[in-house]
């Protein structure tokens, strides 16, 4: 049924709300029960009988060939009715880790039969109990030679949200079950078909130690029905906290689940009295016990805001890795070019700026005498000269200005552009790299746009060392500087992606992603700043960082997958542009942000920091960059040389 429709074009997994059923030999019952009288999408549901061990099964039979005593067989519900409505659900009694050798390996044997079932019926997913205590090698030891040969199906281990600082218990280890989790998955290598399902209890962990899970391949929130509180009329609803919780996990595609039992004073019907009183049909007029928490879920999922238009369609890039482009080496495309010219907030940024450099070098007795030469380099198809000519009507002040593209295809652009809006003497069009153009006169004003998302990587400081040679001493750079910044964050869906090329290159590079399902984990750090002009004689474009990184105490361990890297311009004075989380300009979408993978990720704890070291080298074809982390433990330099990924000159 779904939860809703939001702003009419979320198509997220999160729509699809499930629950969790006990053990019912009569499957076809219990999917009509749940989802047509229920209102539910989907099942989680256990496949095997709680009572069946194979130890017993064993001497029954007297040790002939297993017979799985389930009821029914896959011909009860229809291959896509078990494939889009039922999450098998691994019994609940197994536990891998036990001193007791027979539940140990009846647990074992349990495990493989029940999930090669599942596989057999073509099940999207499995929910794998809770490890029973803080040691689950065991358990991980068979989960992983499990997803060796597994077909499509996730397994989402359970794990409750929890985080205790002062109780360390047997089962979690530091109290914080994020910790249970990370071992679990080191143990099986940051498998990407093992995801986590989080059992939400009615306390909430701190909102720091709750973000972590927001990086983590979360898939499902189990609600349990304790965790909700009774509104005024007797129905259940959620505390604000747990409120912000879950439209949070629904904006991050995770799915929830309703467990448990009827606990508000709202009618209803159980599984067993609607099969008692109508057979083989559920009667829909009847209300299923969940209903309600079914229905709360709904009315916060249809509440949410709707997603902004720009953020509809950056929905398919939300958390995709795409190469930079490299405008210097290659020539844009023309819809490259369309998409950054509909982003209307960076022209008026530099309208701004412009206008503003204009006044401050002509005074206004001179508006009407003096003309102010303004070189827009790296013009593409002309927005900036646009943006220039309207600040000069806007502050009443003469412009002559030169267009200089190196790209031969935006210079034909240019030419109409220019026809079109009758700007013949007023711009000249230069078709030429601006490093080595022999302007015929000098420039006031210098405007370029060479920012790549972490700022010098398209590498606007090469190019502006060279088209300073035409701008006077006492010129203006727009931009006058510009920082790059990262932060680190957890991304095990970034990390999945480039590890499955496996090999080290795809690890040794940089990628623009539009980054959503990511833990960031402390504040960013300034990396590498560029100031224009510079007519320092000694200059150098070669840079080197070392930074530090605390988590809040309250996050609890994390884990480190890579660095998100934004940057932040200067243009001119006050008026800047950027992407940097806490200074970004906002509704502008020319950038997202770009992200360096680790290829070991590196678990840190609060009270630790983290070092990482970053460096921008020079060569006489090549700009590149090297990065590692130095503590707590240390990771290689990646990129050495630029052997995996480098920008050309
Ligand atoms: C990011 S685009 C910006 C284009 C345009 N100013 C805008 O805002 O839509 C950068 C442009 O600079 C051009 N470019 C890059 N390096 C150049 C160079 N060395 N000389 C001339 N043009 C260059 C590229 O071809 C591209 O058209």
């Amino acid at each position: 049924m779904a939860l809703g429709e939001r702003g009419g074009w979320d198509k997220s997994e999160s729509r699809y709300c499930g629950v969790e059923t006990d053990f019912n030999d009569d499957m076809p019952h219990l999917l009509s029960f749940n989802l047509s009288s229920g209102g539910f999408d989907f099942v989680v549901a256990s496949l095997m009988d709680p009572n069946y061990r194979p130890s017993l099964m064993e001497k029954d039979i007297g040790g002939g060939s297993h017979v799985l005593p389930f009821a029914g067989s896959d011909l009860v519900l229809s291959p896509s009715q078990w494939s889009s409505h039922v999450v098998g659900k691994i019994s609940s009694w197994i536990d891998l880790d036990s001193e007791d050798e027979i539940l140990r390996t009846d647990s074992e044997t349990t495990l493989k039969q029940e999930i090669s079932w599942a596989s057999h019926l073509s099940l999207q997913a499995c929910l794998l109990p809770s490890p029973k205590g803080a040691s689950c090698a065991n358990y991980a030891r068979c989960v992983n030679q499990i997803l060796q040969s597994l077909n499509n199906m996730q397994l989402w281990l359970r794990i409750p949200l929890v985080k205790n600082d002062d109780d360390t218990t047997d089962f979690i280890p530091s109290g914080d079950s994020w910790e249970l989790w990370n071992s679990f998955r080191l143990l099986c290598e940051h498998h990407s078909q093992l995801s986590v399902a989080l059992d939400v209890l009615s306390s909430l962990p701190s909102a720091n130690s709750l973000g972590r899970w927001l990086g983590e391949p979360v898939r499902a929130a189990i609600i349990h029905t304790d965790s909700f509180l009774t509104n005024a009329r007797g129905y259940p609803c959620l505390s604000r906290r747990h409120q912000k919780l879950i439209t949070g996990f629904l904006n991050h595609s995770i799915q929830v689940v309703i467990s448990g039992k009827l606990n508000h004073g709202v009618p209803s019907v159980s599984l067993d009295s609607a099969l008692d009183h109508t057979g083989t049909n559920v009667e829909s007029s009847q209300r299923h016990s969940l209903r309600p928490y079914l229905d709360y879920i709904a009315y916060l999922y249809q509440r949410m805001d709707p997603l902004p238009e720009q953020e509809r369609f950056e929905l398919s890039y939300r958390d995709f890795l795409q190469s930079p482009l490299q405008p210097l080496m290659d020539n844009l495309e023309a819809q490259t070019y369309e998409t950054f010219e509909k982003d209307s907030v960076k022209y008026i940024q530099y309208q701004r700026a412009i206008g503003n450099a204009l006044v401050d070098r002509v005074p206004d007795e001179e508006a009407s005498s003096l003309t102010t030469v303004l070189m827009v380099v790296g013009a593409g198809r002309g927005p900036l000269v646009r943006a220039s000519l309207q600040a000069a009507e806007e502050t009443g002040r003469k412009l002559k200005i030169y267009a200089v593209e190196k790209n031969p295809n935006a210079v034909v652009t240019l030419h109409s552009l220019v026809r079109l809006e009758g700007w013949e003497k007023t711009v000249t069009i230069v078709s030429c790299d601006m490093r080595c153009w022999d302007a015929p006169e000098k420039a006031d004003i210098l405007v370029s746009e060479l920012l790549g998302s972490f700022g010098d990587n398209e590498l606007s400081p090469e190019c502006l060392d060279g088209a300073q040679r035409f701008l006077k001493q006492d010129g203006i750079s727009i931009p006058s500087s510009y920082t790059s910044f990262i932060q680190p964050v957890t991304a095990s869906k970034l990390h999945n992606d480039v590890k499955s090329h496996k090999d080290v290159v795809h690890f040794e590079t940089a990628y623009v992603v539009k980054v959503h399902s990511v833990a960031r984990l402390a504040p960013c750090e300034p990396v590498f700043t560029f100031t224009h002009p510079n007519f320092s004689t000694k200059k150098s474009n070669q840079r080197y960082k070392k930074l530090r990184f605390e988590i809040p105490s309250d996050t609890g361990s994390a884990m480190v997958h890579g660095f998100a890297g934004y940057f932040d311009a200067m243009l001119y004075k006050d008026v800047h542009l950027g992407i940097e989380p806490s200074t970004a300009t906002p509704n502008m979408f020319s950038w997202f942000a770009i992200f360096f993978p680790l290829r070991t990720p590196v678990c840190i704890r609060p009270g630790s920091p983290l070092e990482v070291h970053f460096w921008r080298c020079c060569g006489s074809t090549k700009v590149w960059y090297e990065w590692c982390v130095a503590s707590p433990n240390p990771s290689p330099v990646h990129n050495s040389n630029g052997r995996s990924y480098w920008v050309g000159l």
